[in-house]
């Protein structure tokens, strides 16, 4: 009788205005226990996952780390890239306890209140470096998203320091400052098939110039075949380090129109190359079309680092890669026009690339 009631009631009320803008978020609207999602959620056909579509038979490579030194690492690293633009890695260096604490401080900061949360909203964060919010683009979509967020944008220790939610800024700092490493090293091997050679302070800037880092929630959903926690897109960084928990739920595309579940592995990262590393390497390197289904009976969190050009640098094929005569396939652009670009709009799958063809 009681849940009923609720949904009767919801059906009522404007979702939109209780998600999106009173900060409640799809975890308030989960924690009302519907019993169907509100129709906003709904997302056509195409844009579910169709069960027939998914391959078990292949999977994305996992790659050992400790062995970085030998040759065969680096030839998988890069194969990874060039053929699913998806790998995991194990013994990276980053300690399973900075990945189990930045999960937990995910946990406790969508615990808050929604009053809290909302304070980190669009429109009342102190900061556009920090931003709490649901859905993708809400204002956009046709279709919202099952998932709320918290970005952060790294501007610098200090800045982090006095303006990130202090329920997880010494996490999210940690399991960013710890990642590094391991980032410098997968850029370093992808480089040098690219025949860059050392990664100097200008390649710095433009392969590693800003970080953000996301605190994705998941909320249980009550149909999740109806909606889906992120849609179809593609990654605009250079490369994302991705840390999921044990429940599952990404897929990213393979060959033939398919979907490759990527298994969560304890203590393992996922990493993706991002449109800018697609288009500086001329399209050797894939940024590849990737989703996250919604869950019926489990809360989930990610934490994706995502590894950026600086905004301000302009990014294209680099000379390194079309020094043997290669033609260009894409434009120099500006990096932040690449990137408002791709939040301007409701995910469309690999339709932002589009932007820096030729
Ligand atoms: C220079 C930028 C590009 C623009 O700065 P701005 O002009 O001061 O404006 P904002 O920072 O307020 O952001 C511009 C628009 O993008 C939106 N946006 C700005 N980051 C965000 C944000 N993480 N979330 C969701 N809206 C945002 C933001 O809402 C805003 O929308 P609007 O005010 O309606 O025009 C600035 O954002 C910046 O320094 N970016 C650094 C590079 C960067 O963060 N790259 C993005 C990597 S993120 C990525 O690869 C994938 C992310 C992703 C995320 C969710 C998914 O479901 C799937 C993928
Ligand atoms: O939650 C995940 O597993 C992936 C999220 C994602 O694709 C993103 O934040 O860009
Ligand atoms: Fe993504």
């Amino acid at each position: 009788m009681a849940p009923k009631m609720v949904e009767s009631a919801t059906n009522s009320w404007d979702i939109t205005d209780f998600v999106v803008n009173q900060g409640h978020g799809v975890k308030g609207l989960s924690e009302m226990k519907l019993l169907s999602i509100p129709k906003q959620f709904i997302q056509p056909p195409e844009e579910r996952i169709d069960a027939s579509k998914v391959v078990c038979e292949e999977c994305i490579p996992v790659i050992d780390m400790a062995c970085l030194d030998g040759p065969k690492v680096a030839q998988m690293i890069c194969d990874a890239a060039e053929k699913w633009g998806f790998f995991q890695v194990v013994n990276h260096g980053v300690p399973l306890g900075v990945l189990e604490d930045v999960k937990e401080a995910t946990h406790r900061f969508f615990a808050l209140p929604g009053e809290e949360k909302k304070k980190y909203s669009k429109e009342n964060s102190r900061s556009n470096s920090v931003r709490f919010g649901t859905s993708f683009t809400p204002q956009a979509e046709k279709s919202l998203e099952w998932k709320d967020y918290l970005s952060l944008f790294y501007v610098s220790e200090d800045e982090a320091s006095a303006l990130w939610p202090s329920v997880c800024k010494d996490q999210a700092l940690e399991y960013m400052k710890r990642s590094e490493l391991v980032i410098r090293q997968l850029l370093e091997v992808l480089m040098r098939r690219l025949n860059v050679k050392e990664i100097d302070e200008k390649k710095e800037s433009l392969l590693m110039g800003s970080m953000r880092i996301n605190l994705n929630y998941y909320p249980i959903c009550p149909n999740p075949e109806l909606t889906v926690g992120v849609g179809r897109h593609s990654d605009v960084s250079t490369l994302t380090v991705l840390l999921q928990d044990d429940i599952g739920g990404l897929y990213v595309r393979g060959v033939h129109d398919t979907w490759v579940h990527v298994p969560p592995i304890r203590g393992s990262l996922v990493i993706n190359i991002g449109d800018a590393l697609q288009i500086m390497s001329n399209g050797r390197y894939k940024s590849v079309e990737h989703r996250v289904i919604a869950n019926g009976s489990s809360n989930r969190v990610s934490v994706p680092i995502f590894v950026n050009p600086k905004p301000s640098e302009v990014i294209g094929p680099l000379p390194e890669v079309l020094e043997g005569g290669e033609e260009p396939l894409y434009k120099q652009v500006l990096y932040s026009d690449y990137v408002k670009h791709f939040f301007r709009k409701a995910h469309d799958g690999k339709n932002t690339v589009e932007f820096a063809k030729i």
